[in-house]
């Protein structure tokens, strides 16, 4: 199996690559800049055309939440019209894309896990943009999946559980938000189940296009996720630190986040046989990683 991958250096894009190199029957080709930028669209489809793939994973996008608030056009060329014309290119050349969503879709109102069906209604630029790009590769291609996943983390690229770690170095009280609640997801865990994913698709047969959802097994706050890194890393003598529970009004950010993002993960886990671990104990593997490291 020969998979594109757009971005090279990401989260997803390098534990894709990891968990490839350890499988001799995918061959992944990571795309990124200069060669494909996803906000030149006319680079996608030549870069593309020239991996003969069997399926393509966009796994590039503009993910700085903040930022996007105050630069939405750069978020909506990335996460919408590039997703459009990664899913347009690879419908040209008769191949299925595979597009990473977010739960930040949603307004995070509901009482309960969300489900691919749920009403969308973002609120913030970011899941906007996000949500016009599902959109777009709907319409572009009609052989795609939409992968929604949320609070991703790993030992690569920049994400919460590095900050958390980073933070406990210089202070001894950490002070984090308690009342928005998620699923975090391990960019490892999450890698195995697109490939699941990519395996199922490309069967003789499959047409159960549409939204999954694949996230970690489990939830807890920021708050939760915070304390857990820490006394994993404390455990394996790394940095800690006492993580004093806030609410969101307290910490003023550009970006307005769901309450509540939770995802309900049992499509995915039916139709490609993927259920992530639980998140408790993949970030404590991705904590011990990181501490090796340094
Ligand atoms: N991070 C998270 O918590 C979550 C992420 N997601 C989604 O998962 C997917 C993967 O995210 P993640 O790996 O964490 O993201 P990262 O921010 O780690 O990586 C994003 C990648 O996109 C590439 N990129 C950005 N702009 C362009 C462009 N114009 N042209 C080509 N490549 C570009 C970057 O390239 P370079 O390395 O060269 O800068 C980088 O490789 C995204 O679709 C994201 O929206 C969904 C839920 C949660
Ligand atoms: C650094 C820090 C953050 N926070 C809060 C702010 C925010 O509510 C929450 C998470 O902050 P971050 O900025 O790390 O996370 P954020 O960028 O919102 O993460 C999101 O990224 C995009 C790409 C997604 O798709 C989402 O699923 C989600 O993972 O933690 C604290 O309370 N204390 C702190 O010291
Ligand atoms: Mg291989």
């Amino acid at each position: 199996m020969r998979i594109a991958v757009t971005g090279r250096h990401g989260q997803l894009a390098l534990s894709l690559q990891e968990r490839a190199a350890a499988d001799a029957g995918i061959t992944l080709i990571c795309l990124g800049r200069p060669d494909l930028d996803l906000s030149r669209p006319g680079t996608i489809a030549p870069a593309l055309a020239a991996c003969q793939a069997d399926l393509v994973i966009n796994a590039a996008a503009y993910t700085a939440v903040d930022a996007a608030e105050s630069d939405a056009e750069a978020a909506f060329a990335v996460n919408a019209t590039g997703a459009g014309a990664v899913a347009s290119a690879a419908a040209g050349l008769g191949l299925p894309v595979i597009q990473i969503s977010t739960d930040y879709v949603f307004d995070g109102s509901a009482g309960a896990p969300y489900c691919e069906t749920a009403p969308t209604n973002p609120v913030s630029v970011y899941g906007a943009s996000k949500l016009a790009g599902e959109a777009a590769v709907a319409a572009a291609n009609p052989r795609h999946l939409i992968i929604r996943t949320a609070w991703v983390y790993s030992p690569f690229g920049a994400n919460f559980v590095k900050t958390m770690l980073r933070l406990a170095g210089e202070r001894d009280t950490l002070r984090v938000v308690d009342d928005q609640i998620g699923n975090p997801t391990s960019a490892l865990d999450l890698a195995d189940g697109m490939l699941a994913a990519a395996r199922t698709v490309l069967q003789p047969g499959f047409d159960r296009w549409g939204v999954y959802n694949i996230a970690g097994s489990g939830s807890t706050s920021w708050a939760g996720f915070a304390a857990h890194v820490l006394a994993e890393s404390g455990r394996a003598g790394g940095p800690s630190a006492r993580v004093e529970p806030i609410p969101g009004s307290d910490y003023v950010t550009a970006a307005t986040r769901p309450s509540n993002s939770r995802l309900d993960c049992a499509r995915a886990e039916t139709i490609f046989g993927y259920r992530a671990p639980d998140w408790r104990q993949s970030s404590a593997e991705v904590v011990r990683r990181l501490l090796t490291k340094v």
